[in-house]
């Protein structure tokens, strides 16, 4: 019988505990996930070896910007040769025989979506970010103390003493941070940290304690604190990756004491939705979704690296008794949307979608977190001492003995990284006065982007000594972007374009990241010899004179940025706002019984990362539903 109380598309961080608490309240539940399930690959466990791999993403090639002379600055741009071999660099440099695929962008695509394949760092949103939800819908179950009261209960934390104000400790969502050991092999790195700490007035004596502090603080001064702070993960105890496929296998696995099932969750892989199904209109009512239409089978969207046009799929349908949920991710679920005849009208119309909501907000309001990292030279390589007894890593090659040591529960790849360090600053743009951008550094490369992975691309060696401050906007301005249809066809990846520092705000998003630039000279001109003073290298400014260098800055900022935090795209708005898809309670305007819970529902990013916010928004969309159930 395909005929569940609820179905559920999508298994990442929205999807998978929406679907999970729904069974456990005992309704029956299709979970229907496009990719397969990995777990039987151990690097899917490991955080340190955890990159995107043809077995578990899905592959987008994005837009920047509209303004194609503005778009082929970016020395990111991903080009297809005439061999099908792909080029990566900027206009002026591509091969005749080159055209434009667009900036590369990896998602997951694989039971636990994209936080299989994540960095998996773990940050709360601004306290602003959730009460504002709140404000603009007039629902106050969107508080940061409702957010807060859900962190209690489902996390898992590691890094904290058990019973820390502000956090759980015997959920299911495992997180931890540093334990201040990381750096005693990093000693050049904590020289930065030192001239960071002294710009904002911190103690350049006690970086090591202060990079151990909680980010995910429940002080009411969290937002405004700058300085230095541990960056927590989604791992656990021996830093192994905690993941929305966790709690499904989990809830799949329960048993009842007489050997059955003990909840009712259907999970199908390799199960591409194509389709929401609606009950025919009838005057005067809404119209309702009534299930899915799905294909079944291996790499059916051609993002797929492992892609095959002609293998079809089989074509099936499953029926909901109660509600649909979409939670395909930021890109997918707009598609899915407008696949099923919600969406701009206009632009359904163009492929004679037949109608059944007229949503301009579906699609729209794409944003993202602007990155780049600022970039310095130091006088010498940065050095790293290798932790005694440790085994030298292969990074997954077959014998890779820290896998084996990891399986122990021992070396490298079971304890934090040299990433693992979080630096909040206010620029002099900040939009609400809270801190505005959050900086990861680590020693000897840049984080520039994503490279398309396996391809022969040219990705330039790092100058020795290299050292990236990553940066990242938090409350970026900017809602100018967009997903919308290529196609009608279910199996064809959206046209994806950010249109970066388009809106009345760009000027507060690109004003702040000068400041960081700005601000990354000071701090390497302030390192301690021999390792410093560090060269500034990204932005590239000759002047000494700081309002020199400002008008440049801005140019490479807006050629350079990317981004891989996309929010927005079917975002949660106030009754009258034209753009909101969902009301508060995630129900999609227009319709019944089909809900958004997924990276898309967020009005504007949160925070710097927006992954613990997902799983956040989840738990309480499956409150929501469960009230109406
Ligand atoms: C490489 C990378 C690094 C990142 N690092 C961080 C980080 O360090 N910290 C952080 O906070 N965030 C990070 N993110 C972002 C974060 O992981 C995402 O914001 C989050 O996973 C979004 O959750 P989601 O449920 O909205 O979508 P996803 O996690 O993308 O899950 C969507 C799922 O839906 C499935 N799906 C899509 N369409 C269909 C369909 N039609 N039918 C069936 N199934 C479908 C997909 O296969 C996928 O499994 C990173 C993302 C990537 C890709």
């Amino acid at each position: 019988d395909d005929t569940y109380d609820y179905i559920v598309v999508g298994s990442g961080p929205g999807g998978a505990p929406v679907a999970v608490n729904l069974a456990k309240a005992g309704h029956s539940v299709l979970l229907l996930e496009a990719g397969d399930d990995q777990t039987s690959d151990v690097t899917t466990h490991i955080l340190s070896l955890g990159f995107p791999l043809p077995t578990n993403r899905w592959d987008f090639y994005v837009k920047m910007y509209s303004d194609a002379a503005q778009a082929l600055k970016n020395d990111h741009l991903t080009w297809k040769r005439a061999d099908g071999s792909l080029w990566v660099g900027n206009g002026s440099a591509a091969p005749a025989d080159a055209s434009l695929l667009g900036v590369y962008y990896p998602r997951g695509a694989t039971l636990g979506g994209s936080s299989v394949i994540n960095a998996a760092g773990a940050v709360l949103p601004s306290r602003s970010d959730w009460d504002r939800i709140g404000q603009i819908t007039g629902d106050r179950s969107w508080s940061n103390n409702k957010f807060r009261s859900i962190l209690k209960r489902i996390e898992d934390n590691h890094y904290l003493p058990c019973g820390t104000p502000g956090h759980g400790f015997d959920g299911y969502l495992d997180t931890n941070g540093n334990d201040g050991t990381v750096w005693e092999n990093q000693q050049d790195l904590v020289k930065v940290f030192r001239s960071m700490s002294s710009l904002v007035g911190g103690n350049p004596a006690s970086v090591i304690q202060d990079i151990q502090r909680d980010v995910n603080n429940d002080s009411p001064n969290r937002d405004k604190t700058q300085g230095l702070f541990g960056l927590p993960f989604h791992v656990n105890e021996t830093w192994g990756r905690f993941s929305s496929r966790d709690i499904v296998r989990a809830t799949i696995a329960a048993k009842k004491p007489n050997g059955q099932p003990k909840y009712r969750l259907t999970l199908k892989t390799q199960a591409l939705a194509t389709k929401v199904l609606f009950d025919k209109k009838k005057p005067g009512k809404k119209p309702e979704a009534t299930g899915v239409e799905y294909l079944e089978g291996p790499s059916l969207y051609s993002a797929d690296p492992r892609y095959n046009p002609s293998a079809a799929g089989t074509k099936r349908t499953a029926q909901a008794r109660k509600e649909v949920i979409l939670s395909g991710g930021v890109f997918n679920t707009p598609q899915l949307l407008q696949l099923s005849g919600i969406g701009p009208a206009a632009e359904l119309a163009r492929f004679n979608i037949p109608l059944i909501a007229d949503l301009p907000g579906v699609g729209a309001r794409l944003q993202d977190n602007q990155e780049l990292p600022l970039v310095g030279i130091a006088n010498h390589p940065f050095a790293v001492t290798p932790f005694p007894g440790d085994p030298v890593c292969t990074f997954g090659a077959p014998g890779d003995p820290c896998i084996t040591a990891f399986q122990q529960g021992t070396g490298p790849y079971a304890r934090a990284g040299v990433n693992s360090n979080a630096f909040l600053w206010k620029s002099n743009h900040s939009a609400d006065g809270e801190n505005d951008l959050l900086f990861f550094s680590f020693p000897n490369g840049a984080f520039r982007g994503f490279w398309p992975f396996e391809a022969e691309v040219n990705i330039p060696p790092e100058a020795p000594g290299t050292i990236g401050m990553a940066m990242v906007k938090m409350n970026p301005q900017n809602h100018a972007g967009t997903v919308k249809l290529r196609s009608a066809n279910p199996r064809d990846t959206p046209e994806i374009n950010f249109e970066m520092f388009a809106d009345a705000g760009a000027e507060v998003d690109l004003g702040a990241m000068a400041d960081a630039a700005a601000w990354s000279r000071q701090v390497f001109a302030g390192v301690e010899a021999p390792l410093g003073p560090i060269r500034a290298a990204e932005p590239r400014c000759a002047s000494s004179v700081p309002s020199e260098c400002r008008v440049g800055d801005k140019q490479w900022i807006k050629d350079q940025t990317f981004g891989h935090h996309a929010v927005g795209t079917a975002a949660i708005g106030a009754d009258g706002d034209a753009k909101a898809v969902l009301d508060s309670k995630f129900r999609v305007r227009g319709v019944k019984g089909l809900r958004v819970v997924d990276g898309s529902v967020f009005p504007r990013p949160p925070g710097a990362f927006p992954v613990l916010a997902t799983f956040l928004v989840s738990e309480k969309a499956s409150e929501d539903i469960l009230k109406d159930a």
